[in-house]
């Protein structure tokens, strides 16, 4: 069964709340799809007018981050059971920007990805490696540990439900997109790393996106590719752009 495609908007600290209700304006009527999931994942505080803003459209939202306790002492974070009653049905896990300046580990992302399943949120988790492990050829050892780490426990029904999305950290808000090629590599690389942790079918239904200066022009290459399912949009989402990647076809 042909995987349907899914287009991401990772919207990360940008626009307040009214901002935010103004910018689902604009894109609603351009980002219409019959054959592409549309997601936007907002900042916490827009989360609740956003899911309003976009109420009778396709668009599902997103959060940024979770935390993976249920409920308690943990001064500023926000609980899965927050979200799903908010109306959010993805959640963003382990982008390499939570990794690097907030210290998430493929650990505390593996039990995000627990928790999110547990509660019916769909986990985009995110692998990626940076331009020094690229040239030192270990981009598919150490995308291949993040996966798998990241997947640790969770089942094959679950792992069949999953969105991942790569980002090589040196194409992230640089303008320097991937090559189709490099991309579509990396991408069938994590389905074959998915096939061997549990089976060709759950391989076959697992979504991955590609992300990192994903744009208007390289959108349609880069999602007509065998092993790439859509994108993890950053800069471009928060434009009118968003909409042309969205229906790139
Ligand atoms: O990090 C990204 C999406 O999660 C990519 O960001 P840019 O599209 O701005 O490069």
């Amino acid at each position: 069964m042909a995987r349907r495609k899914i287009v991401a908007g990772n919207w990360k600290m940008n626009k307040t709340p009214s901002e935010a209700v103004a910018l689902v304006e604009e894109l609603k009527p351009l980002v219409k799809s019959e054959d592409v999931d549309v997601v936007f994942c907002v900042p916490a505080i827009d989360i609740i007018p956003v899911v309003e803003a976009t109420k009778g459209t396709n668009i599902k939202v997103g959060a940024e981050n979770m935390y993976y306790e249920e409920s308690g002492a943990f001064t500023g974070e926000i609980s899965p059971a927050m979200l799903t009653d908010a109306g959010v049905e993805y959640v963003v896990l382990g982008h390499s920007e939570r990794r690097e300046y907030f210290a998430e580990t493929d650990e505390t992302v593996n039990k995000k990805m627990l928790k999110a399943f547990e509660h019916g949120l769909t986990p985009i988790m995110c692998c990626g490696e940076t331009l020094e492990q690229r040239e030192q050829g270990v981009t598919m050892d150490f995308i291949r540990q993040q996966v798998k780490i990241g997947f640790l426990n969770v089942t094959a029904e679950q792992a069949k439900k999953a969105v991942i999305a790569y980002e090589p950290i040196w194409a992230i808000g640089t303008g320097k997109t991937a090559s189709t090629a490099q991309a579509q590599e990396v991408c069938a690389d994590i389905r074959k790393c998915i096939a061997e942790v549990y089976d060709e079918a759950t391989a076959a239904a697992v979504r991955i996106q590609y992300g990192g200066s994903v744009n208007a022009d390289t959108a349609a290459d880069l999602f007509s590719q065998n092993d790439i399912d859509g994108g993890l949009v950053g800069g471009a989402s928060l434009k009118a752009d968003f909409g042309k990647i969205v229906n790139y076809k």
